[in-house]
């Protein structure tokens, strides 16, 4: 789908969706465990990835129409699944799933669509054969397709801290439930570490214990999930957030925009809050009633590592060509092996609406300021965040964008373009 975008004031109340992060950990989560209801779930292309998976393990997930999945768990036992575990574009559910069936007694086969096959997965290969499993990239570049035979038992294990956390996560995640427990040694420094906070916040909800250690982490063996009254409840996506608040801080009339569904979490994107408003927009955040109100401003280029924010990297790109001067994204490098290389992708795809833009192997520069901003047909790089931070850079661009691959938005927030329509917005579909 193609989605044409003019130029437009954005003001009123929006909703951010729900956690793709949380809800990920949630579904594999109470797939560990034995009944569950995952309250507020995202129900988006990727987490009904990470649902098919905990059914193909041998549980059930059966969404309400209030949003809540009823998620029946395979009890810390998975099941050898009788097909391949489609990940589709799912980064997340290929790693945490990949770990999961390391447990299972027999083989397993995962796959990915052609984004997703060409995105690494090496490191947590190497980390199941060395606890005693066999894991394989049938092509033998550390690539799906995999072939993963378990069970593993625990034991100690290193692992490279920056090519993905998801590693982290998965072993972490699986290493409760084996016999012995897992250490892991993080090789490398940690990028993307608030992403690990979010997995040990879970696994607390969930009864689950898991720490920090000198070295890496350490999860101790023959634990159960078990959450709280048998229920989880999910919060606000602040990576969706993010391009709400870059909305209204690029084209938020005097009324500005009121952005719900915003409580505290352990995301790392909540710093979106703050960096929006070191541009110079006005933002205010009410913490407890979980919104936040910002209204357009003149905005400066700033310099911000996205070293521990790596989803950021497309709105703050975006937010960089509206912005005058430079705005420098440091520490971007993981950045490269997401859905797409997102610092080349931003990089080419803002030059096409007029943008100077400089990249680096670990940074992108933009040169900003509204009026270098000029309509033009865009590639969204079938990646959601790339099709979202055009789609902000479409409501100041003189004349007409024209996004290809919109419809990638259903991978982590499906009505994207339904908010930006009910917060006045003109846009066109063209199928
Ligand atoms: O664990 C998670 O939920 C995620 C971790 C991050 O990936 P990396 O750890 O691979 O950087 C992030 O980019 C991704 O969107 C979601
Ligand atoms: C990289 C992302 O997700 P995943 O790694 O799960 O594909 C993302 O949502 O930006």
């Amino acid at each position: 789908m193609d989605v044409t975008i003019t130029p437009s004031r954005v003001a009123g109340r929006a909703r951010a969706p729900p956690s793709k992060s949380y809800t990920h950990r949630a579904i594999l989560a109470a797939g560990y465990a034995t009944q569950t209801t995952v309250r507020d779930a995202l129900w988006s292309a990727d987490t009904k990835a990470t649902a098919r998976a905990v059914s193909l393990f041998g549980g059930s997930v059966d969404r309400s129409e209030d949003d809540s999945l009823e998620v029946a768990g395979f009890d810390g036992q998975p099941g050898v699944p009788d097909d391949v575990i489609d990940c589709e574009n799912s980064g997340t559910t290929m790693r945490l799933v990949t770990a999961a069936a390391a447990l299972a007694d027999g083989t397993s086969v995962l796959t990915g669509d052609e984004s997703l096959r060409s995105r690494p997965q090496g490191p947590l290969l190497e980390a199941i054969a060395d606890l005693g499993g066999e894991a394989t990239s049938t092509r033998g570049n550390g690539q799906a397709p995999l072939v993963v035979t378990g069970p593993i038992s625990g034991g100690e294990v290193s692992i490279p801290g920056d090519v993905s956390s998801q590693y982290v996560t998965a072993l972490l995640m699986a290493g409760a439930v084996t016999e012995d427990g897992l250490e892991i040694t993080l090789e490398t420094e940690l990028k993307s570490a608030p992403y690990v906070d979010i997995t040990l916040e879970v696994l607390a909800d969930f009864g689950v214990e898991a720490e920090r250690t000198e070295r890496g982490f350490a999860v101790a063996g023959g634990q159960r999930y078990d959450p709280a009254g048998g229920e989880y409840r999910v919060p606000g996506d602040f990576s969706s957030i993010s391009y709400l608040l870059a909305a209204g801080a690029v084209a938020g009339d005097e009324d500005g925009v009121r952005i719900a569904g915003a409580r505290p979490s352990a995301q790392g994107d909540k710093a979106i809050v703050e960096i929006v408003a070191e541009m110079g927009a006005d933002v205010d955040w009410n913490r407890e009633a979980g919104t936040i109100d910002v209204a357009a401003a003149d905005l400066e280029g700033i310099e911000v590592s996205v070293a521990d924010t790596p989803d950021l990297l497309p709105t703050l790109a975006t937010l960089g060509a509206v912005a005058d001067g430079e705005t420098r994204i440091v520490d971007a490098e993981h950045v490269r092996y997401k859905e797409t290389d997102r610092v080349s992708a931003m990089a080419e795809e803002l030059e096409k609406l007029g943008v100077e833009t400089i990249e680096a192997p670990d940074s992108l520069t933009v040169r900003g300021g509204e009026s270098t901003l000029e309509g033009a047909a865009v590639d969204g790089r079938g990646d959601h965040r790339i099709v979202m931070a055009l789609a902000l850079a479409g409501l100041v661009a003189d004349g007409e964008t024209t996004i290809a691959g919109a419809e990638h938005v259903d991978v982590s927030f499906p009505t994207f373009f339904e908010t930006l329509e009910e917060l006045g917005v003109a846009l066109e579909r063209e199928e």
